[in-house]
């Protein structure tokens, strides 16, 4: 049978339509095949320096209340403060020494497992029963740091909410951009804009000393060699603050801290786990340079910290700008807070050893290249001068405390040291 010309048109027709209808069905599956794998659809994203991106309870009048309570300032001339990363190890010890002597104390801390969080959680029950509330939110979400500056006018923000430890940068360099830059140009966004705008002292690191080979470290050398992405995000941060101090006037003192240990402390921080590992048995890695040099830090003690980052506080002038805009220059400062004697590594695990009463299994490494420098020492004498600092716990003393408190609080076998 002849097919009319008009019905193979007709069936040409519907075969292409139909074949456009199957071609159509496959590339929609496609993508949507696609964006349902794509990594930035997923709600929960195992990147850690995502981590802080939950999102958090925060607003509503009893919680302002709360806010309020804890930032209301209950002495003559005291200041009130907004003290970022305040369930960290530093930001515990200086948000309890500032409600002691009757300062407003508001805390902020995105509570992040980069090491067990339960430590953090005990920590802000410690700040609680002393009338710290911490409320729980990123410095990189600025609905929420506007908010804290709606609610009250701080005269202070002390700034500690980082990404911290040398060696964890390789294996998460996003956490350090997320937290130590982006997380900093927020929080400065922010204070920039308050009004009034408070003076902001934050924590920078030796680390920013690099490769550097001139003993003791002083303020004026240089900080352009970098040995870890951690100390080239707290370089950066150095010259973020003098960005915004130089266009809006904000009033910004950066400490440079320099192994700081003691109790409550960093489970991530050597000191901390060779007490864990000694105490279990297990063997720990000593770190020494090349032709067997000695691997030295100037440990510095929590309580002479403290002491620096109050008198930083205190000596911060006002800054000057308001609603954005600067109106003159203002302070801008940088100081060493370390202990000026160094100590070797092999040292450290001595006095541990008869801390504890136990022999420590020791494996001598070659120190590795993942950010480590070989040794700190810290020039104080510009604190010493500006701030009257004056550390006064040698490493022995100091590591005596952090021992007695390691014990009682993991006693029993209670809580295990992550
Ligand atoms: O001073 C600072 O700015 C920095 O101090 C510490 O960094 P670090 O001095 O490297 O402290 P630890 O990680 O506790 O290391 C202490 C010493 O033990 C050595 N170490 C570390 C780990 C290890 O397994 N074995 C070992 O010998 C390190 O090389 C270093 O000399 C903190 O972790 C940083 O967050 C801080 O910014």
């Amino acid at each position: 049978m002849d097919k009319s010309p008009y019905i193979h048109n007709r069936l040409r027709w519907h075969s292409s339509l139909a074949k456009l209808t199957f071609w159509s069905f496959m590339f929609l599956g496609l993508i949507l095949i696609f964006f349902f794998r794509s990594p930035s659809s997923n709600p929960l994203p195992q990147d850690p320096s995502r981590r802080s991106l939950r999102t958090y309870n925060w607003g509503g009048p009893a919680w302002e209340k709360r806010v309020r309570s804890s930032a209301r300032i209950r002495s003559r001339n005291g200041i009130s403060v907004l003290v970022t990363g305040a369930a960290g190890f530093v930001g515990t010890h200086v948000s309890a020494a500032l409600k002691r002597r009757g300062d407003g104390v508001l805390g902020l801390d995105n509570f992040n497992d980069y090491y067990d969080p339960s430590l953090k959680r005990a920590r802000q029950a410690l700040l609680e029963r002393s009338g710290v509330f911490i409320v729980e939110g990123d410095i990189n979400d600025s609905a929420l740091l506007r908010k804290l500056f709606e609610v009250v006018a701080f005269t202070h923000v002390m700034h500690l909410a980082a990404q911290a430890g040398v060696r964890y940068a390789m294996e998460n360099p996003g956490s350090y951009v997320h937290s130590n830059i982006a997380g900093f140009v927020n929080l400065l966004e922010v204070c920039k804009s308050a009004n009034p705008q408070p003076a902001i002292v934050w924590a920078s690191s030796s680390s920013v000393y690099g490769l550097n080979t001139k003993v003791p470290f002083s303020e004026r050398d240089r900080t352009d060699q970098p040995a870890s992405l951690y100390a080239a995000t707290k370089k950066a941060g150095e010259e973020i603050a003098h960005t915004y101090n130089h266009i809006y006037g904000l009033s910004l003192t950066g400490l440079r801290f320099f192994t700081v240990y003691g109790p409550w402390g960093r489970p991530d921080m050597a000191y901390f786990f060779f007490t864990r590992d000694i105490l279990k048995g297990k063997s720990i890695s000593i770190f020494e340079a090349a032709n067997h040099g000695t691997v030295a830090r100037d440990f510095t003690y929590i309580d002479d910290i403290v002491k620096g980052c109050l008198a930083a506080l205190d000596t911060a002038e006002k800054s000057t700008g308001s609603g954005g805009k600067k109106k003159g220059p203002a302070q801008l400062r940088v100081f060493n807070l370390g202990n000026t004697s160094p100590v070797p590594v092999s040292d450290l695990v001595s006095i541990l050893e008869r801390l504890l009463k136990v022999n420590a299994k020791r494996n001598i490494m070659k120190l590795p290249r993942n950010g480590d420098v070989q040794f700190t020492h810290a020039n104080i004498s510009l604190a010493q001068r500006e701030l009257g600092y004056k550390p006064s716990t040698d490493l022995q003393t100091g590591l005596k405390k952090f021992v007695r408190w390691y014990l009682s609080y993991y006693s029993g076998g209670k809580k295990a040291a992550g």
